[in-house]
């Protein structure tokens, strides 16, 4: 049983992991990034209510966030593990995530803390955004979603390092990428 939140800043490569490690370890890969901007494409209820938010960089409201999870985590593929990628974002989410397992006792096997420079970061969502076009990645909005990850996202390491020990594993992300896989997959099963 494999359930793993992959913690970062955007840009960090938590999409890019998860989906290499889902592949590998049989699990799905949950997105919420992923989930939102299908709701915005297919321009549901769940994708007008997200959109300005998401526009703007900011962190669409938890009562959204946390409806999204929940059902997803239900869903039959989701029984055997998961990756989380871009959830949870504050305390709230966290403490909400904490009461789901626990409420059909289950509990995060790992959080890794994917580590990149802010520096790098702006120049890799530039570059992403030139590629494939992500309305977000553009400089003003990059800086703005940086700027919520370190007031209100990076918070989080303090609260999993309380959790538990070996909870929270950092794995240097500014790697290549074989290297960052290679990394995480110490860090999830050390003893393999
Ligand atoms: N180790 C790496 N070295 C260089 N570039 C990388 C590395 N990992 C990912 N990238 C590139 O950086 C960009 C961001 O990666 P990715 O989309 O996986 O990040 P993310 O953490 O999921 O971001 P977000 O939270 O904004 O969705 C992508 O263009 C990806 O190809
Ligand atoms: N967990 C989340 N809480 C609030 N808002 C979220 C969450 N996950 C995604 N979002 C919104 O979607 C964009 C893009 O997310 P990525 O994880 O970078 O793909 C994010 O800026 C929030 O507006």
């Amino acid at each position: 049983m494999t359930r793993l939140i992959f913690f970062g800043p955007p840009g960090a490569g938590k999409g890019t992991q998860a989906k290499i490690l889902s592949e590998e370890y049989g699990i799905p890969h949950i997105s919420t990034g992923d989930i939102l901007r299908a709701a915005v494409a297919q321009g549901t209820s769940l994708g007008q209510a997200a959109k300005s938010f998401m526009d703007r960089g900011e962190l669409v409201p938890d009562e959204l966030i946390i409806g999204i999870i929940k059902d997803r985590l239900a869903e039959p593929d989701a029984q055997q593990g998961w990756i989380l990628d871009g959830f949870p974002r504050n305390v709230t989410q966290a403490e909400k995530l904490n009461d789901m397992l626990a409420a059909t006792g289950q509990a995060c096997d790992r959080v890794l803390n994917l580590v990149v420079a802010d520096d790098v970061l702006k120049a890799r969502l530039l570059s992403r955004g030139t590629a494939e076009g992500r309305s977000d990645d553009n400089l003003a909005t990059i800086e703005h979603r940086l700027a919520i990850f370190h007031q209100t996202t990076e918070p989080l390491l303090k609260f999993y390092r309380a959790q538990q020990v070996n909870l929270l594993a950092e794995v240097d992300g500014d790697q290549p990428l074989s290297d960052v896989t290679r990394d995480l997959k110490q860090a999830i099963a050390p003893t393999a």
